[in-house]
This record gives structure tokens, sequence and C-alpha cells, in this order.
């Protein structure tokens, strides 16, 4: 059995997929939704038009798990924290898989790090890469990156999580499986940003490979190994999130282009750590131009051409 905490787009999807070889527990913080998905065995809310199999059992109340199952931390990582401090006494001494991408605001914390401080006695993972939640519930092929830095654990973990349609990869990087994670998503908004303002393919070519080269630059500075950057965690999820509007993030960064509204309940992992990006670049002296600018365009202090013509003016170097 496995247990997946959140019940969003992403939770709700490799749910679905999980379902296929066996039963799943599915926790929504929401007693409302909860109830809804049981009667509809749908999750209208974040995942329309997907059934949810009977193999999944839907609950808003876990108070054990079995110490065996492996539990997938599906909510948002902003929200993460927070989660993981109200279920602690539950989740001791499992093997804990964040499923989400970001940094923490004000601590500057990817997933796997929130895990190891909050539930110090669990085996802390990561699983992400270059993955639509409605591409994995409809069963199409997926390849995800696992990342922990326990062998054991990790070689557990994947067989565990691997499907038919969702091949899992494994690497000890964490720090580089959780920074490729975070950091394309401000990429991504920054590329929909260049499209929804008209800018055109090539500068969005040029976007994201000096953008690759910003994340490089940080997770490097922030003990990654490059290779990992370059794998479906880095290179694979920016070039997906950069180049599709079933990113939240990409239509995000276009709405700012076009300089339309955007629903604020639409989760866009990008913005706030963007922010907090920012703030762990300066701290550790790292240039990250690119994410400052697209910092500047998410807190309304640039518009995308003013970004641009700020990049392009910056001194000439070697590539
Ligand atoms: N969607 C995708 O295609 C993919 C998403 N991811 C990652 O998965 C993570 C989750 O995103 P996703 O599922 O898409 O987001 P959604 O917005 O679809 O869902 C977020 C879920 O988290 C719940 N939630 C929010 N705050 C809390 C809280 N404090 N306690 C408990 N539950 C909470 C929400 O509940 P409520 O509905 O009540 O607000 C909702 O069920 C993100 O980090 C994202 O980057 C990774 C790969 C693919
Ligand atoms: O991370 C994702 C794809 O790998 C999902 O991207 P969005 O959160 O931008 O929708």
């Amino acid at each position: 059995m496995i247990t997946v905490l959140g019940a969003g787009a992403f939770g709700t999807a490799l749910a679905i997929s999980l379902a296929r070889k066996g039963p799943v527990q599915l926790w929504t913080h929401d007693p409302d939704h909860a109830k809804a998905m049981q009667d509809t065995r749908r999750n209208d809310r974040r995942l329309p038009g997907v059934d949810l199999s009977e193999n999944i059992s839907i609950s808003e109340n876990i108070d054990t798990i079995p110490a065996q199952n492996p539990v997938l931390l599906a909510v948002p990582l902003q929200q993460l924290r927070g989660v993981l401090t109200e279920r602690a006494a539950t989740l001791r001494q499992h093997q804990l898989v964040a499923c989400c991408k970001g940094m923490e605001l004000g601590s500057g914390s990817g997933p796997v790090q929130l895990i190891n401080s909050v539930v110090p006695d669990a085996v802390g993972a990561i699983l992400t890469g270059p993955s639509f939640a409605a591409d994995i519930a409809r069963g199409l092929p997926t390849a995800l990156t696992l990342a922990c830095a326990d062998e054991a654990a990790s070689g557990t973990l994947q067989q565990a999580l691997n499907t038919p349609n969702l091949r899992i990869y494994r690497t000890t990087d964490v720090i580089g499986a959780e920074l490729g994670g975070a950091l394309k998503n401000v990429m991504a908004i920054g590329c929909g940003a260049v499209i929804g303002a008209g800018l055109g393919d090539s500068a969005r070519a040029a976007l994201m490979t000096r953008g690759f080269a910003e994340m490089a630059r940080m997770a490097t500075a922030l003990g990654a190994q490059p290779d990992t950057l370059s794998g479906l965690s880095g290179f694979g999820d920016l070039v997906l999130t950069c180049t599709s509007d079933q990113s939240r993030n990409y239509r995000f960064g276009a709405s700012l282009g076009q300089k339309e509204w955007f629903d604020p309940t639409i989760t866009v992992e990008g913005a706030a750590t963007a922010r907090a990006v920012c703030d762990r670049a300066s701290a550790l002296q790292v240039d990250m131009p690119i994410t400052r600018a697209i910092t500047a365009l998410i807190n309304g202090d640039l518009q995308v051409e003013q970004a641009m013509d700020m990049l392009l003016s910056r001194p000439l170097k070697e590539e």
C-alpha cells in the first residue's frame, strides 16, 4: 500500500497510476473534497475528467500509516513544512517521498531538506522530472527521477513507484534533483512571459539556454553534481515546462507578458521560489541575472520588454 498526502493534480495522478498495480490511500485536508471524491470517484476540483479506480481509498483523516508504506507528499512546497509539522508523529520512521518542486521562502530549503529537518528519523526522498499530471493520469509514457541519499531505500522506492507507464530512474544526488525542479519553474515563467509578450521563439531559446547555465551555476554552488542538472530533473523538466502551455508556471508567465489577470488559486510554484532563489543567490554571491529579471517581473517591478532590455544590455562576455 502506498499513501499519498495531498489530493491535488499531481497526488491524484500518481495515485491513479500506482493504483494500476496495488492499493493506494489518498488523503486530502478538506473533508468536503474527500466526500465529493468518494461520491463521484473523480477529483473534479484539481484533476477533472479522470476516474479514480476502486484501488484508491480516499480519506480526510489518516492517523496511522503502516511502517512499510511509502508516503508521497504531494502538496505545494510552501505548504510542506506545515503538513509535515502537523503530522510528524504519524510520519516518523517512514520513507517520505516529496512530490513537490521549489525552494521555501525564508529558509531557502528544498523539500528533502524540509523533511530532514521536521521529521529527522524519516528517510527523505524526492520524485521529480518532466511529467504533467494529466499525462500520468491518462497512462501516457513518462520518466521521472527518484533522488534519495539512502541507496537501499532508493532501490525499494524505485521498485514501488515504477509502473508500466511511469519509468523511474534513481540518483543519490538529492540537492541536484531538488534544484533542477525548483529552478526550472522560474525559467518557465520567464519563457511564458517572452512568448506572451510576442518576443518570439528565438528569444525563448536564448532564455532557456542561458537560464540553464544559470541553474547549473546555482546548483553547483550548493553542492549538486553537474550531471544531475543535465538529466530528467533539470534539463528534461526545463524543456517540458518552458515549451508547453499545459504548464501553470508557463501560463502564469504568459499572463504577465500579455498583461492579463491570472487566477490566484492556481498553484504556481515558480513565483515564491523565484524570490527564495534571489535571496539564496545574494547570500552565496551567485550571479543570476535571468532569475532576478524574472523575479522583478513577478513582483511587478519591471515589464517584459524592460527585463529583456536589461538582460541584452549586460556587458558582452564569452559563452
Ligand atoms: N500538476 C502537475 O502536473 C505536477 C505537479 N508537480 C508538483 O506537485 C506539487 C503539487 O502540485 P499540484 O498537485 O499540481 O497542485 P494542485 O494545486 O493541483 O494541488 C495542491 C493540493 O495541495 C493541497 N493543499 C494545499 N495546501 C495544503 C495544506 N496546507 N495542507 C494540506 N493540503 C494542502 C490542495 O488542497 P485544496 O485543493 O484544498 O487547495 C490541493 O489538493 C507542486 O510542487 C508541483 O510543482 C510536479 C509534477 C507535475
Ligand atoms: O512540474 C511540472 C511538469 O514537470 C508541472 O508544471 P507546472 O507546475 O508549471 O504545471
